[in-house]
């Protein structure tokens, strides 16, 4: 088994949303203190906006000070996938001792704090029949293998056929390189935004979230030659996604081609309310781990150079 362990590049730089995360995280303890801008349900996210506004939607930071009238906007993330074609959260979750089983094993075994490691990468295959014993995933660590092959029982009701041949090839489909790749995450920490990839791995990616959720973001990836801001003009889109522990995301097709996705380093995430229509939680961040499970294309040279940044 090969593994390569990184400190993964991380922090969303530079971006308006990015200060105004900062400044829910400074500024506030609660989301009441702060004016949550509240897109329709299943409306790409709006653009946050800072400045003067009377509109019903936002209150004051500064309510005592008639001269300066200070409004924070946020996104309010989504609960459901989002429709982006190849993009797959079904609403199932891995059982919560299975969780706890990975997340220990892959604390001992990478994350054991001793060398600020925080991304690790390991290699494995699919074998096929005619090998014997097939397995989705041979040469990976035996309970990363278990964990495919419980992911594709689990799935195999929740997506559809030709999304779950993808990910889970039958016996004698041919053998195929595959990675896993593990993220801890730090609560305040995030993962830029990026398209996986193009010339390393290939189509059909499987990601489970374990310790704790975030909001993941996906935008749409502009046409080259277009500029400008955008969103407003049809020709860039975004859209908020919570994805909760022991969730399972699948990125195929348009999602993982065509679409940029990533998670704002912030200690607290806005998310629509379970229960309350129009309402939103907010959702402390806790450390996160993420196993992702990536196929290698024919001949990718795929050790010695970080995962990100990533398009091309
Ligand atoms: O942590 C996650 O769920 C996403 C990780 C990711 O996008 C990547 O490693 O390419
Ligand atoms: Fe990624």
């Amino acid at each position: 088994m090969i593994a390569v362990n990184y400190t993964r590049q991380s922090e969303r730089e530079g971006s308006q949303l990015c200060e105004e995360s900062m400044a829910l995280d400074q500024t506030a303890d609660s989301a009441e203190m702060l004016s949550i801008y509240k897109p329709e349900a299943w409306s790409p996210s709006s653009p946050v906006a800072i400045g003067d506004s009377d509109t019903d939607s936002v209150d004051s930071l500064f309510d005592e000070s008639p001269h300066r009238q200070l409004h924070v906007f946020t996104r309010v993330a989504g609960r459901a996938a989002p429709p982006i074609p190849g993009l797959f959260v079904p609403d199932i979750r891995i059982s919560a001792e299975l969780a706890n089983e990975v997340t220990q094993k892959c604390m001992e075994m990478y994350f054991d704090g001793r060398h600020g490691i925080n991304q690790v990468m390991l290699f494995g295959r699919s074998t096929s029949e005619v090998e014997g014993d097939a397995t989705l995933g041979a040469g990976l660590p035996p309970f990363l293998v278990s964990l495919l092959h419980k992911l594709r029982d689990l799935l195999q009701p929740a997506l559809p056929q030709q999304i779950h041949a993808l990910l889970f090839p039958g016996k004698s489909a041919p053998s195929r390189a595959r990675q896993a790749i593990l993220n801890l995450y730090n609560p305040g920490e995030g993962i830029s935004p990026h398209v996986d990839l193009l010339k390393r791995f290939d189509d059909g990616i499987l990601g489970i979230s374990f310790g704790s959720g975030c909001v993941m973001s996906f935008e749409k990836v502009r046409s080259e030659g277009k500029s400008g801001s955008g969103s407003e003009h049809g020709d860039s889109a975004r859209w908020d996604l919570y994805l909760p522990e022991r969730s399972i995301l699948v990125l195929s097709g348009e999602a993982r081609y065509q679409w940029t996705h990533g998670i704002e380093g912030t200690l607290k995430d806005v998310v629509k309310s379970e229960t309350k229509d129009g309402d939103h939680d907010t959702i402390r961040r806790g450390t996160r781990l993420s196993i992702t499970y990536r196929w290698l294309l024919p001949g990718a040279d795929i050790v010695g150079e970080p995962d990100q940044p990533p398009s091309e």
